[in-house]
């Protein structure tokens, strides 16, 4: 993997060389080693002033879905016994994909194999295939990558694993990867979702919903801390130790058990702690960081695999601006998120979709729903009630070109007032290797 330093000059070049985009000199300069894409060095996407941003003229793959969904619902009610006549209700009119309305009749359908005899006795359009939807750079250079962090971060080598060769682009915050991707300054971000010991990265949830990326690719990366400190510190001198949040949550029974007597403080990444404690020459501050972070800023390590679980792994989804054709001839994760409509049991019967269909859930998540917090219930005599309002986040392992995954959205979409497909991608199959250093 290329690492790109972004330098104030580069970033320019990079912006002039893409039209119409206009370039400031609101990014700040730095003598860090790499310098970040920040907040202020991105622009809003205005489609007047960006017609080309953000692929408009392709087909949005979350309506197809939602239409195959339901045409398929139509055709082959025959090979799903627990469709019922219910559910055709909702076939012809898909009320929300990926904040679209959309009718059948209003756009072009990724064609299916073996919907209908019908279909095979008139000509039918070429079929989109990979590289219709997910074209090279335009550039004609590496694929640029985004990620959170400096370089040493876990989620570099997260985009490395991804897409070797890549072009890396660190990034200061998750929020600057998203809309680096959606104004072509990268091509791809990835970004962390979860951790088997941290749990979710509740931001990239919330994220995932606010931008219209789509999930293109999942990469699960071994995670393998190290305790970090300038060349002759001993761990009695140290104070404090800094780290990003989830880092210190991973270690967080090995800092105790090594019995160092610190505080710990969380900043934005690894590497970053990594990086201050070495531009400030620290004596009394350990970073918990990856072992490549100590080679890059020039730390010794004290201890080496703190993470309180040997197998200790970070889930890292692909984003992509256009979204890749689901297929079935490997194994294939779905991402969705939906709110549901009050009534009794709905979550029960949203997740029931997928069981009658032999559909194993992989991730349920739920998070405040933000634009409507709260729903208050009205008890006759006793006063109100507060209920708190969820959107939930599944993650199922079937393809999207399966027609039980298209009969299971449309079976959802019933239950759901709001339901958005977030990306239907190949799973991570790669084999087990826990004590693998990143
Ligand atoms: O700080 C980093 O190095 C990151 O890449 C971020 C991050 C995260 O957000 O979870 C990624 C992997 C590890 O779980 C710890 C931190």
């Amino acid at each position: 993997m290329h690492l790109q330093s972004l330098t104030l000059s580069s970033s320019h070049s990079l912006l002039k060389s893409i039209p119409h985009f206009p370039t400031s000199t609101s990014t700040s300069t730095s003598t860090t080693p790499a310098v970040r894409l920040r907040i202020q060095s991105v622009y809003r996407y205005d489609p007047v002033t960006y017609p080309n941003a953000i692929g408009s003229s392709r087909a949005d793959w979350q309506s197809s879905c939602a239409i195959l969904s339901s045409q398929s619902q139509r055709l082959l009610s025959q090979d799903d016994p627990s469709s019922s006549s219910s559910s055709s209700s909702s076939s012809d009119h898909i009320s929300s994909v990926n904040g679209h309305n959309s009718t059948i009749e209003n756009l072009n359908l990724v064609p299916i194999q073996n919907l209908s005899d019908s279909t095979s006795l008139k000509p039918q359009p070429k079929p989109l295939t990979i590289t219709d939807l997910a074209p090279p750079p335009m550039h004609g250079s590496n694929l640029r990558v985004a990620y959170q962090g400096v370089p040493g971060a876990y989620s570099e080598a997260a985009a490395g694993k991804a897409y070797p060769n890549c072009d890396a682009i660190p990034c200061d915050q998750f929020e600057v990867a998203f809309q680096s991707v959606e104004l072509w300054i990268a091509d791809r971000a990835v970004l962390p979702v979860e951790n088997s010991l941290g749990g979710s990265i509740h931001r990239n949830y919330d994220l995932l919903l606010r931008h219209k990326l789509h999930i293109v690719g999942e990469v699960q990366l071994p995670v393998h801390h190290c305790l970090l400190a300038l060349p002759g510190i001993r761990k009695e001198y140290l104070t404090r130790v800094i780290s990003h949040p989830q880092a210190l949550a991973q270690c967080e029974h090995t800092l105790t058990k090594l019995g160092l007597n610190v505080t710990r403080e969380a900043v934005d990444d690894t590497a970053g702690a990594a990086e201050f404690v070495a531009m400030n020459d620290l004596r009394d501050t350990a970073a918990i960081a990856s072992a490549r972070a100590a080679e890059l800023y020039g730390l010794d390590i004290l201890a080496n695999g703190i993470q309180d679980d040997s197998g200790n792994v970070t889930r890292f989804v692909m984003l992509a601006r256009e979204p890749i054709i689901p297929r079935t001839d490997r194994p294939f994760k779905t991402s969705i998120v939906f709110a549901h409509e009050k009534g009794t049991s709905v979550l029960f019967k949203v997740l029931s979709a997928f069981a009658f269909r032999n559909i194993s859930l992989t991730k349920i998540e739920s998070r405040p729903h933000r634009s409507h917090p709260i729903r208050v219930v009205d008890g006759a005599d006793a006063g109100t009630a507060k209920h708190f309002e969820y959107l939930f986040y599944v993650d199922f392992e079937a393809s999207m070109a399966e027609p039980r995954a298209q009969n299971a959205l449309a079976e959802v979409q019933e239950f759901t007032s709001f339901l958005r497909v977030l990306g239907s991608y190949p799973m991570d199959m790669t084999p087990w290797s826990p004590s693998r250093e990143e």
